[in-house]
């Protein structure tokens, strides 16, 4: 019988919480742990936070770029998040679909509901809720990367971000960070394994019937 697991539909998993809650974290260790998940990196107007690597975290550009880029058609979504836009280039997207490999997106509500719509059987939807708004604002506060009356208006757009939970396929609270973690990547695991995806599955079961015993 052959080891070849392909071809293969890919998954393109979207990470979504309010700011805080942990979801770079969360995503960070899935892409540490699984060698053939790759990042979509975002571009977005926002400024780069210390310890931020440009190409690496995000594509930092101004306005006046990221309009361009939407004129152009480049992005598979865009939105604007607490007043900075951000999107998801297109390009390497449509790449990796085409290649049958999995797509980890940190994205935001809107961006989620837009890559369901154009991509109802590839996306998955995780939304990660906070132990409690004033966890959320600790755990902000300790991350110390953002002024305090950005870190005040985060926490007020929280509410705005969880009241869009109900649009996502799992939701889980992001308590102790090993058990979330464990949770996501068995999402991710469950979600691979799923049979329209592994389109090698149907010669092998194939094979499997035709086999002489
Ligand atoms: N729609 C959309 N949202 C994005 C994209 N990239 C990042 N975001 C979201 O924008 C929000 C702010 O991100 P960021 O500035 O890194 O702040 P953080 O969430 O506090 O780390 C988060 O909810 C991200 O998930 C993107 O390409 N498209
Ligand atoms: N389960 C957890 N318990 C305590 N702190 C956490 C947990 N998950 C993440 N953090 C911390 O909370 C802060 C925000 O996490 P981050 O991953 O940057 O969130 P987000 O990307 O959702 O804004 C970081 O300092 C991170 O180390």
């Amino acid at each position: 019988m052959s080891n070849d697991r392909s071809p293969r539909r890919g998954v393109l998993l979207i990470v979504a919480s309010p700011s805080g809650a942990g979801k770079t974290s969360l995503c960070r260790r899935l892409m540490a742990d699984h060698a053939g998940l790759e990042l979509s990196i975002s571009m977005t107007t926002r400024g780069i936070r210390p310890g931020e690597v440009d190409g690496r975290d995000y594509h930092f550009v101004d306005r006046e770029a990221f309009q361009r880029l939407i004129d152009e058609d480049a992005f598979l979504e865009w939105a604007d998040v607490h007043g900075n836009l951000y999107g998801s280039p297109r390009a390497p997207i449509d790449r990796a679909l085409a290649e049958g490999r999995d797509v980890l997106f940190d994205i935001d509500w809107q961006g989620a509901r837009e890559v369901a719509r154009k991509c109802p059987e590839d996306a998955v939807r995780v939304f990660i809720l906070p132990p409690s708004l004033e966890e959320l604002k600790r755990r902000l506060v300790t991350r110390s990367q953002d002024s305090m009356d950005v870190i005040e208006r985060r926490v007020t757009n929280a509410k705005g971000e969880i009241e869009h939970a109900d649009e996502f396929d799992y939701v889980f609270v992001n308590d102790d960070f090993d058990r979330s973690y464990a949770e996501l990547a068995h999402i991710y695991h469950a979600e691979r394994s799923r049979r329209f995806r592994n389109l090698w599955v149907e010669a092998y079961r194939q094979a499997l019937l035709n086999e002489a015993v």
